[in-house]
């Protein structure tokens, strides 16, 4: 199945259900693979660079195309690669070709302004390519992460070399042989595979422009000093601890689906999460009881089967990571109210898959572990409050900064709320909805720079000013 536009490292056997076992085997890229790749990626843009918007679009217009025509292959290897639903991996597939249709339709429009100045003089401004961009992905969502770092880095004129987790290294690949098939030059989009120390040679490369990362908060914090080192932009999208306020107001039924949405995709392991479910005290009860009851009937099983709605977490320490964050709650105080637990399904060829139950805490303390650092799992923290000033202020007492979501009717306060809020994205009677439409991105330690959305082409561009004289220059000399 594998094409690309240039290096790459072939993995073998893929199966066609989900099991614990190898799916894919491949080499780490050394400082010399790497190397090779950034320089294919820097011939590549030489080419690139020089197209015109409307050309890069046509590009990738054909490229969002074929991510369409193959949607349901592509979802498909995505859950073998990762673990979600295949119905879910469907989802991430519209939102990767969505992403390409929306910088394809900006790409012929980036341009320039011009600016009369005295004496008939003028400047104008050039929006001009970076270079080589690397991006460097997370495992839970591996195509699209990809598809929304590369979409607007090409539609700029740039080239991008992109590493991929090695936990999830295949269907990035497949992108690659999608841009390839859809006609950007041979090493536009290259994909390299390995861990920190491939991540690494790339961010330190001399002829890297600019790094885009999506990952974990101390990981975020080396690629920024590395790529100090070269003075090179960075774009982190980090991780969060995300508050979900649920007022008494609100319609109860579509803030039970908010919460479940906000913790149990792609089995919790999400960055923009609303882990935190801040619940106004007279419907708490009704609310935690409505939520146990919707947690419980999640279908866990095998991710290819069509009705299955959540897929085994990522690897065996991370379902171990986990499942200690369970067992710390208790110990702080918080009550399992359901879920929690490691889990076998019955089909024997899962049995071996790192499996456990979507938990809901009751009881919970602002103060406690699991209400203050990210998981990354399918655990819901359920906290109660009584006014809107106590909850902002408790809402906002945290480092991280990605995602907060308010269920409300009061328009007024919805508004209010989310003026208040610290937080890059804010959902209003809703959660975890992506519009591409929409910047994407944290405040705090939760990262910067955005990703998706007009604001996103500022972050993969550098503005070139032209002053031009009309007449005789005026030396003070
Ligand atoms: N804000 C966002 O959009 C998202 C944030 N995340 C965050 O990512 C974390 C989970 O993802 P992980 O893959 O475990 O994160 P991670 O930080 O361990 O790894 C992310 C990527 O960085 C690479 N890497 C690791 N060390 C490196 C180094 N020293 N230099 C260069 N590259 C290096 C890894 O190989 C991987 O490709 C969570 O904290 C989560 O919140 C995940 C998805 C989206
Ligand atoms: N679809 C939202 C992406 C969030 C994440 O990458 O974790």
């Amino acid at each position: 199945i594998l094409l690309t536009s240039g290096l790459v490292l072939y993995p073998l056997n893929i199966p066609n259900y989900i099991a614990c076992r190898v799916i894919a085997t491949f080499l780490c890229s050394g400082e010399k693979e790497v190397d090779l790749a950034v320089q294919s990626a820097k011939a590549a843009f030489k080419i690139w660079r020089k197209k015109s918007g409307m050309e890069r679009s046509r590009i990738l217009l054909e490229a969002a195309r074929i991510i369409r025509e193959r949607k349901d292959e592509i979802a498909t290897v995505e859950t073998i690669n990762n673990g979600k639903s295949v119905f879910e991996a469907r989802l991430d597939i519209d939102t990767s070709w969505q992403c390409l249709e929306y910088y394809a339709g900006l790409a012929a429009s980036m341009g320039g302004e011009h600016v009369q100045l005295p004496g008939g003089s003028f400047g104008y401004t050039r929006r001009e390519p970076l270079g080589v961009c690397v991006g460097i992905g997370a495992w839970n969502y591996p195509f699209q992460i990809a598809s929304w770092k590369s979409a607007p880095a090409l539609a700029c004129g740039n080239a991008m070399v992109f590493k991929p987790s090695p936990f999830t290294p295949v269907s990035t690949l497949l992108l690659a042989e999608i841009y390839t098939e859809a006609g950007v030059p041979p090493g536009l989009f290259n994909v390299v595979q390995g861990g920190a120390a491939t991540g690494q040679f790339l961010c330190q490369h001399r002829d890297v422009a600019k790094v885009s990362f999506t990952g974990s908060v101390p990981t975020g914090k080396k690629i920024m000093e590395l790529a100090s080192k070269g003075v090179k932009p960075v774009t982190l999208e980090l991780g969060g601890k995300s508050p979900l306020i649920i007022f008494s107001d609100c319609d109860i039924e579509n803030a039970v689906r908010g919460a479940m949405m906000a913790n149990f995709l792609t089995q919790g392991e999400v960055c923009c999460n609303g882990t935190r479910v801040f619940v106004q005290r007279e419907i708490l009860d009704k609310f935690t009881e409505e939520v146990v009851k919707q947690t419980k009937k999640i279908k866990i099983g095998d991710p290819l089967e069509e009705d299955t709605r959540m897929g085994p977490l990522i690897n065996r320490s991370h379902l171990q990571h986990v499942l200690g964050f369970i067992e710390q709650a208790k110990n702080e105080g918080a009550k399992v109210l359901c879920g929690g637990d490691l889990c076998v399904p019955e089909d024997p060829k899962l049995k071996d898959g790192y499996y456990m139950t979507p938990c809901v805490l009751g009881n919970c303390k602002d103060g406690m572990t699991c209400v203050k650092e990210e998981i990354f799992g399918p655990v819901m923290s359920i906290l109660s409050f009584d006014t809107e000033a106590e909850v902002l202020e408790r809402a906002n007492d945290t480092n991280f900064g990605l995602a907060a979501g308010v269920f409300t009717r009061d328009i007024q306060r919805a508004h209010r709320v989310v003026a208040e809020l610290q937080a890059g994205v804010c959902y209003i009677n809703n959660y975890n909805v992506s519009p591409v439409e929409l910047p994407f991105g944290g405040y705090k330690m939760s990262g910067f720079g955005r990703e998706n959305g007009r604001v996103t082409i500022e972050y993969y561009s550098q503005l070139k000013t032209i002053c031009v004289e009309m007449g005789d220059v005026e030396s003070v000399f």
